[in-house]
């Protein structure tokens, strides 16, 4: 695992703009180097305003989308198209905008899709994407660039303090009941699936994200802080606004 990297702007535009930026080059070098990306994607604030710029990069410069696949860290399970849904900011941000193939966008069960209301069910069936998409090489692709917003109570993706998901080491994404975070019902990857990451990229902006990005930082328990666990194989890099790298 690597060791984290802290990369800092001065306000959320600079970062979300920044992000954006060497988001499209990272698409572009594994694009060259393996033939196709692997994204997954964040909710959250900086994290939708992250993909709003990663749509003006990508007019701007033409960005191939063709063999970019993406996914999802986590997602609340809400009906298809819900607004809450992290898929549906995803989709208005920029999926709807861009060329990506519809086939090779991956989001989470909905709570009115095959699953019911059987949000267990729903990350079971995410797992099994996973898997089929890594083609035996593990439970889940090398994703290129796994993006993570940081909650205020240092949860990321939908693992959050204290709840058994965070010591989930088998399967590959995990239905969560009782998130403190409305609504209660989420699907989340586990921390392994984010570990199997080439580069985990943590998103924060704002004093409110301060000691979350602080308790990430220092790597202590991943029971009080889950973002002390995202870690990437290659590189792991807080993209910060100087508001949330007050407490460093
Ligand atoms: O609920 C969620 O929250 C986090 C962080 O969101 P923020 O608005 O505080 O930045 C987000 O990363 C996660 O994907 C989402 O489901």
């Amino acid at each position: 695992m690597s060791e984290p990297e802290v990369v800092r702007h001065p306000d959320d535009e600079a970062l979300a703009s920044a992000v954006a930026d060497e988001l499209a080059r990272q698409i572009q070098s594994a694009v060259a180097e393996r033939g196709v990306a692997h994204v997954v994607l964040t909710g959250g604030g900086i994290g939708i305003k992250s993909l709003i710029k990663l749509r003006e990069v990508s007019d701007r410069i033409g960005l191939d989308w063709s063999a970019v696949h993406l996914w999802w860290g986590d997602e609340r399970f809400l009906p298809d198209r819900d607004r809450d849904r992290n898929e549906t900011q995803a989709c208005e941000a920029l999926i709807d905008h861009v060329g990506v193939p519809s086939h090779q966008v991956h989001p989470m069960p909905s709570s009115d899709g095959a699953d019911g209301d059987q949000v267990d069910h729903a990350g079971t069936r995410y797992s099994q994407e996973l898997a089929v998409a890594a083609r035996g090489a593990g439970p889940v692709p090398a994703f290129d660039v796994c993006l993570l917003g940081v909650g205020p109570d240092a949860h990321v993706a939908s693992l959050f303090p204290g709840l058994p998901q965070v010591h989930d080491d088998e399967a590959a994404a995990v239905g969560v009941h009782d998130s403190p975070k409305p609504p209660p019902q989420r699907v989340t990857l586990t921390l392994p699936s984010i570990r199997a990451a080439r580069q985990v990229w943590l998103l924060a902006a704002g004093q409110s994200k301060a000691d979350a990005v602080r308790l990430g930082l220092a790597g202590g328990s991943v029971d009080e802080a889950p973002v002390a666990g995202a870690r990437g194989s290659e590189r792991t890099v807080f993209w910060l606004d100087e508001d949330a790298a007050s407490r460093i």
